[in-house]
């Protein structure tokens, strides 16, 4: 179990990490989202014991992990951290960039991990290339089994799913699952898209100017976000003020200014209504997505099966329950 516990960090006069508290089970996933600069590599370099932090600590199945000034080579034995960069080797294969992990084991357990990780990481057909020769997709899975390959209690990783196509996303997805299932590794990474981080996650948290704002099971966090921005951050939202819920049908609210927040799919079109127009239609696949505006101050997003829609066209919205979820910032 890895547990952060009261953690700030601080360079010059910006407080990068402040005063996060969480705990990582062991063959669990956590997924921690925030925008640029909210803290994230600060907080994966806190955990790695890559950086010293101003005050709390880090520990690991009860052991403090020391921080760089107090060790002579920084890092921690059983905790990895894969960049965003990779920083594999560039002139030596796939292959050798994951044996170099595992140089102070014997030959035939290193040469049978190998391909047990080659085979894991589906990178056996370009094992014999130099990184420059291989993928984004293929070097971030070199990078994740170098990092996995002597059996970690923990892996840290930056931003893992954003230089990724859908089809190499879906793949490090499974490999993380495949990880956590078959070895018990214990995965954090963080991300400023949580799009994979809602599918992959057991728990997300949202950060937000070094602070861990939320923090709970994916489908919590998405319903009730306790603020705009962890809303904004778990996917597309409407924030509105409550004053404009009778557009939608609802009484007037006792507290006008109080912000609530409607998820596009809690939201359906409907015949045209008092002034309702299409604003915009964003198709997006198996669904479009349209602006409606509903008055001059009011505009909601809503996702739609039909294609027959245009912007211009007169349109009424209207929701699919009751259940309105208040902010609480
Ligand atoms: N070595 C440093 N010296 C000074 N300030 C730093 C340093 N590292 C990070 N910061 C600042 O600390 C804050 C958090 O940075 P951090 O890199 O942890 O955020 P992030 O969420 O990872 O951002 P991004 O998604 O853009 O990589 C930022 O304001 C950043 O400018």
């Amino acid at each position: 179990m890895l547990e952060a516990r009261k953690l700030s960090k601080s360079f010059a006069d910006v407080t990068a990490v402040k005063n996060l508290s969480l705990t990582l089970e062991s063959g669990r996933i956590m997924a921690l989202v925030g925008a640029s600069g909210s803290g994230k590599s600060t907080l994966l370099n806190l955990l790695a014991g890559f950086a010293d932090a101003d005050v709390g600590e880090v520990r690991l199945n009860n052991k403090r992990v020391p921080g760089p000034s107090e060790v002579l080579v920084p890092g921690h034995a059983d905790i990895r951290l894969v960049h965003q960069e990779y920083q594999l080797m560039p002139n030596v294969s796939v292959r050798e960039n994951i044996t170099y992990a595992l140089r102070f084991f014997e030959k035939s357990y290193r040469d049978f991990r190998v391909d047990e990780l080659l085979r894991l990481c589906r990178l056996t057909d370009v094992q014999d290339r130099v990184p420059r020769q291989v993928s984004g997709g293929e070097k971030q899975r070199t990078a994740i089994a170098r990092a996995i390959a002597d059996k970690p209690a923990v892996l840290l990783l930056d931003e893992p799913f954003s230089h990724l196509d859908l089809p190499n996303r879906i793949i490090v997805r499974d490999l993380l699952f495949d990880l956590v299932r078959e070895q018990h590794t214990s995965c954090l990474f963080v991300t400023h898209d949580a799009t994979d981080a809602l599918s992959i996650a057991d728990t997300l948290g949202i950060l937000r100017d070094g602070r861990l704002v939320q923090i709970g099971p994916p489908v919590l966090v998405y319903r009730q976000p306790v603020t705009a921005y962890a809303a904004r951050m778990t996917g597309p939202v409407n924030v509105l003020k409550a004053k404009y819920l009778p557009l939608l049908g609802l009484p007037e609210p006792d507290q006008p200014d109080a912000l609530v927040c409607l998820r596009p799919e809690q939201l359906q079109l409907d015949e045209p209504g008092e002034g309702g127009r299409i604003r915009a239609v964003f198709f997006k696949g198996g669904y479009s997505e349209v602006e409606v505006e509903l008055s001059r101050y009011v505009c909601l997003r809503v996702l739609t099966t039909r294609d027959n829609l245009r912007a211009g066209d007169p349109i009424g919205i209207r929701l699919v329950s009751d259940e309105i979820w208040w902010l609480k910032g």
